[in-house]
């Protein structure tokens, strides 16, 4: 029997051309997965649409655009048990780095074709659903420097330039960090609760390593003295998660626990999941395995070979499977 899905697609994500994609996205999927298109509009958002798939009793939802389209759908499979899966076509698609999720058009459809799902905890901010993190101060800032224009314009180079903005600008503030265990005071530039996050969210990497399944959330502290300081604890953080270690400067701090409550003088922005929602005082909490996503078969390994374009390029296999050829030559 054919699968059936609900496409939730954002005709004007990201910068490529909507209309190929979207028939890419027809051409790999429809020979086995039945599928109900919705777009969303600018009054219509992807989580009113997902919810009213939910309500339609539908069996799968595809969300395609970017981390904005994702994680507002995904709010609405929340709980649902509804198996969920992610094709990105936005900027910076943190979504789906965050979760090991391919973000070509065709391996992310190859992955939904595949069916296979893995539970991954959400969790909510001030009973906003929350799916990859929340920001407060430095974070927030970036997400509001790099404007729509920008993006445009620079792709994922806008936040990197809101961010050395944002630096120049630096401004601390006195944060209250309460757990179920304990309450910690301290003086920081950001606070970062993480429930999953992109290598590129460099403010999330205190600990060595995120992991979406463990019913944790995870909260990085970052508390440099002065711009110079900043910059070498942001770098060093790029550095450690890149290298899969915790972060040992002074300046850093991090903590794990299922549920935080932080409060900020001065009040702080908050941003989660890329999006500006309102301001501190926040209360996070995890519900794990609270979504069920389409996810690879095998975990994406950092690739150890590439070839291709190199010029005149000819592989030859010492050892050929039976039937195939021993020689391969792939021309541009
Ligand atoms: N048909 C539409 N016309 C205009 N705006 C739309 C339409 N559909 C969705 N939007 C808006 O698009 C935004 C979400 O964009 P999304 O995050 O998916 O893509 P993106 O901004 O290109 O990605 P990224 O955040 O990675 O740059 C929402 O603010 C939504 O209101």
């Amino acid at each position: 029997m054919n699968r059936s899905a609900c496409l939730i697609f954002n005709p004007v994500a990201g910068q490529g051309n909507p209309e190929q994609e979207l028939l890419e996205i027809r051409s790999l999927l429809e020979p086995t997965i039945d599928l109900d298109i919705h777009f969303t509009t600018e009054e219509i958002d992807a989580d009113q649409l997902a919810e009213a798939a939910v309500q339609r009793g539908v069996d799968e939802i595809i969300a395609s655009g970017g981390d904005g389209t994702l994680s507002a759908a995904a709010t609405a499979v929340i709980n649902t048990n509804i198996p969920f899966g992610i094709i990105s076509r936005g900027t910076a698609n943190a979504f789906a780095t965050a979760l090991g999720i391919p973000d070509t058009i065709e391996a992310a459809c190859q992955t939904i074709l595949q069916g296979v799902t893995r539970d991954i905890d959400v969790a909510y901010c001030n009973d906003r659903p929350l799916i990859l993190l929340a920001g407060i101060g430095f974070e927030a800032e970036t997400v509001e420097k790099a404007n729509r224009e920008a993006k445009n314009r620079f792709g994922i180079i806008a936040y990197i330039l809101a961010g050395i903005q944002q630096l120049r600008e630096l401004q601390s503030f006195d944060v209250e960090i309460e757990t179920d265990e304990k309450i910690i005071k301290t003086t920081a530039a950001a606070v970062t609760v993480a429930n999953a996050a992109p290598p590129t969210s460099v403010l999330a990497q205190g600990p060595a390593g995120i992991i979406y399944n463990d019913g944790l959330l995870d909260v990085t502290i970052v508390a440099p003295v002065n711009k110079a300081g900043a910059i070498a604890a942001t770098y060093h953080l790029f550095q450690s998660a890149s290298a899969g270690n915790a972060a040992e400067r002074d300046d850093i701090g991090y903590l794990r626990a299922k549920h935080f409550k932080i409060t900020t003088d001065p009040v702080q922005k908050v941003v989660v999941d890329g999006e500006l929602v309102g301001t501190t005082p926040i209360e996070v909490k995890c519900v794990p395995a609270g979504l069920k996503v389409f996810v690879p078969t095998v975990e994406e390994a950092e690739l150890a070979e590439k070839l291709e374009g190199l010029p005149n390029l000819v592989i030859e296999l010492k050892h050929p499977p039976e039937g195939e050829a021993e020689t391969v030559e792939l021309k541009e």
